[in-house]
């Protein structure tokens, strides 16, 4: 099983992104540095990590997403390998249109740091599989730009397809329909603005975020 975190100037969470992976593949990841351009063939799951990737400047994540190795992310993606996107990562994958809508700056504009309640929408996908559906559960954000935005044609396809996996279960950052997370079409990418990899082991205080990984290296075996 074949793991790779992407690294951007400004990515600050992907070491805890690589612990996580490594805790649950038993592997440590490659760090892929962002001018690379190719990713090997056979990489199975690709974290795409919280930060500040060109410091936010112009848009968050806006820059990132046009990285040269981004399109090798979407390549593999589109054969189907399993691509996480927390926070920054969210920002990147809708910027380089591997998910649908925008992050806009939260709603009454602070920088939003503390652990939120949320509920597991779809307790089918790779990525949430280890849940319950409607299950409650908490996870730290950290971010001033995680106010989703789409149009109402997209949100209802979105949540007709499924395709919102976790939802805030309180006030945040002005989300439309309170959505913390979605996947793509084929249910392969997860974009997401809080932090699992800050909630796996019993030193964070919390292990929420656990099942999440385990249920991707599950999804993996399954698929092996
Ligand atoms: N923790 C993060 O990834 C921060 C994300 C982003 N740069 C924001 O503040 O909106």
């Amino acid at each position: 099983m074949k793991s790779a975190v992407i690294v951007f100037p400004g990515s600050n969470c992907d070491r805890d992104l690589a612990v996580a992976f490594e805790a649950a593949t038993g592997a440590k990841p490659a760090m892929i540095w962002h001018r690379d351009t190719e990713l090997p063939d056979d990489i199975d799951l690709i974290g795409v990590p919280g930060g500040f990737s060109y410091g936010d400047y112009l848009r968050s994540g806006a820059m990132a997403a046009r990285s040269p190795v981004m399109q090798a992310v979407a390549k593999a993606a589109d054969r189907g390998a399993y691509v996480l996107g927390i926070c920054n990562g969210f920002q990147v994958l809708t910027e380089s249109g591997l998910l649908p809508g925008a992050l806009l700056r939260n709603a009454g504009g602070h920088f939003v740091c503390r652990d939120v309640a949320l509920t597991v929408e779809n307790a089918q996908s790779a990525f949430t599989s280890r849940y319950e559906a409607g299950e409650a559960i908490r996870y730290p954000v950290a971010h001033h730009d995680g106010n989703y935005f789409a149009d109402d044609a997209t949100l209802d396809r979105l949540e007709g397809e499924g395709r919102v996996a976790l939802r805030y279960a309180e006030s945040v950052n002005g989300s439309a329909r309170n959505i913390a997370g979605i996947l793509n079409e084929a249910g392969n990418v997860l974009g997401m603005m809080p932090h699992p990899e800050r909630v796996i082991e019993a030193a964070h205080g919390a292990t929420d975020g656990k099942r999440l990984f385990e249920g991707l290296v599950e999804g993996l075996l399954a698929r092996a």
